[in-house]
C-alpha cells in the first residue's frame, strides 16, 4: 500500500482517492492516495476524527468539500447496491439493533451479494469465521445475550462476510472502526492475523486503533491525525517517533528495542513525594 499527501502522484490508478476534502469542522485538507492493498490503521487521539474519515471513506458521509473516487469512480456517482459490493464498513461498537440469533446477523454480510444460507460456499465461509473468531458456541444465542467482546467479534464477522473474497470478486475495501476494542489479546490477536491475511488477498484493510504498539509491530502503513489534519502518513516506525507522539498527544514517550522489534512505552513517570 501506498499513501501519499502529495497531490503530483495522484495520477496513477488509485484504488481510494481523498482530494481537498473538507468535512464540517471535523476534516481539513484532506488529501491521500491508496493505490494497492495493504493494512492501514489510522491513528489519533480522541476527537481527531478517525471515525468521521472511515465513515466518508465508506461513502455514508458524501456533504463534504473536495473528491473522493474509488477505484477511479467519484464515490457520489455509486448506487448505494454497488458501494455495498465494493467495501464493507464496521462503525465504532454499537449495542446489538434487535434480538437476532447470532447466525443471522452475521449472514446479514451475504444481503449485499445477493446469496443466501442456501449456498454451500457461503455457509463455509461464516463457519470458518465462526470458528476463527471463536464465535461458533454462541450461534444459536440472539444478539442482545453476548457479552460486549463476543458482540464485537460477531459485528467483525458480519463485515468479513460481505468483503470475503470467494463470495464477493468485486470488493476492495474493509473499513474498520476500533476492530479491536473490548477484545482480549488471543482475540485481539486472531483479528490482526485475519485482517493481514484479508489484505494479502488483494483486500485494502483500513483499521482505526489506539494501541500505538500494534501499529508499530502489524500495520503496512499508519495515517496519524490531529485536530481533522493529516500529521503524518506511511511506515509506522517513521511516523510514530517520540517527537510526533509528543506533538500529537502531548505524551512523554520513550521506544524500547526487544528482540528486535520496537515498543513504545510511556516516559518515566515522576516519583511522587
Ligand atoms: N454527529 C456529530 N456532529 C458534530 N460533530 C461531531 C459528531 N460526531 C463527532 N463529532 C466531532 O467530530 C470530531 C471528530 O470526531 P470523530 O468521532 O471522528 O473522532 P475519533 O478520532 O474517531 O475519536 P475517538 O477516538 O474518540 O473515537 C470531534 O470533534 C467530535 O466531537
Amino acid at each position: 500500500m501506498h499513501i501519499s499527501m502529495d497531490k503530483n502522484t495522484m495520477n496513477k490508478p488509485a484504488i481510494l482517492t481523498l482530494v481537498d476534502v473538507n468535512y464540517q469542522q471535523r476534516l481539513f485538507d484532506i488529501n491521500i492516495s491508496i493505490d494497492d492493498g495493504g493494512c492501514l490503521f489510522l491513528l489519533g487521539p480522541n476527537g481527531s476524527g478517525k471515525s468521521t474519515l472511515l465513515a466518508l471513506l465508506a461513502g455514508h458521509t458524501q456533504a463534504c468539500d473536495g473528491e473522493y473516487r474509488l477505484a477511479e469512480r467519484s464515490v457520489t456517482d455509486y448506487p448505494i447496491a454497488e458501494l455495498a459490493l465494493q467495501r464493507a464498513w464496521l462503525p465504532q461498537a454499537s449495542p446489538p439493533p434487535f434480538a437476532i440469533p447470532v447466525y443471522q446477523f452475521i449472514a446479514l454480510g451475504l444481503h449485499p451479494l445477493g446469496i443466501s444460507l442456501e449456498d454451500e460456499q457461503a455457509c463455509q465461509v461464516i463457519n470458518q469465521l465462526l470458528s476463527r473468531l471463536d464465535i461458533a458456541k454462541l450461534v444459536e444465542r440472539n444478539c442482545d445475550q453476548l457479552s460486549g467482546g463476543e458482540w464485537q467479534r460477531v459485528l467483525i464477522a458480519r463485515t468479513l462476510v460481505q468483503v470475503s473474497p470467494i463470495l464477493n470478486p468485486q470488493s476492495i475495501l474493509c473499513l474498520l472502526d476500533e476492530p479491536l476494542t473490548g477484545l482480549d489479546l488471543k482475540h485481539q490477536i486472531e483479528v490482526l492475523q485475519i485482517l493481514t491475511e484479508l489484505s494479502e488477498s488483494g483486500i485494502t484493510v483500513i483499521a482505526s486503533i489506539h494501541d500505538l504498539n500494534l501499529a508499530l509491530n502489524h500495520a503496512s502503513e499508519v495515517l496519524l491525525l490531529k485536530a481533522g489534519r493529516v500529521v503524518g502518513q506511511g511506515d509506522a516506525a517513521q511516523v510514530l517517533t517520540v517527537d510526533t507522539i509528543k506533538q500529537v498527544y502531548d505524551v512523554d514517550t520513550e521506544l524500547l528495542a526487544v528482540n528486535g522489534r520496537q515498543f513504545i512505552v510511556s516516559a518515566a513517570l515522576p516519583v511522587s513525594v
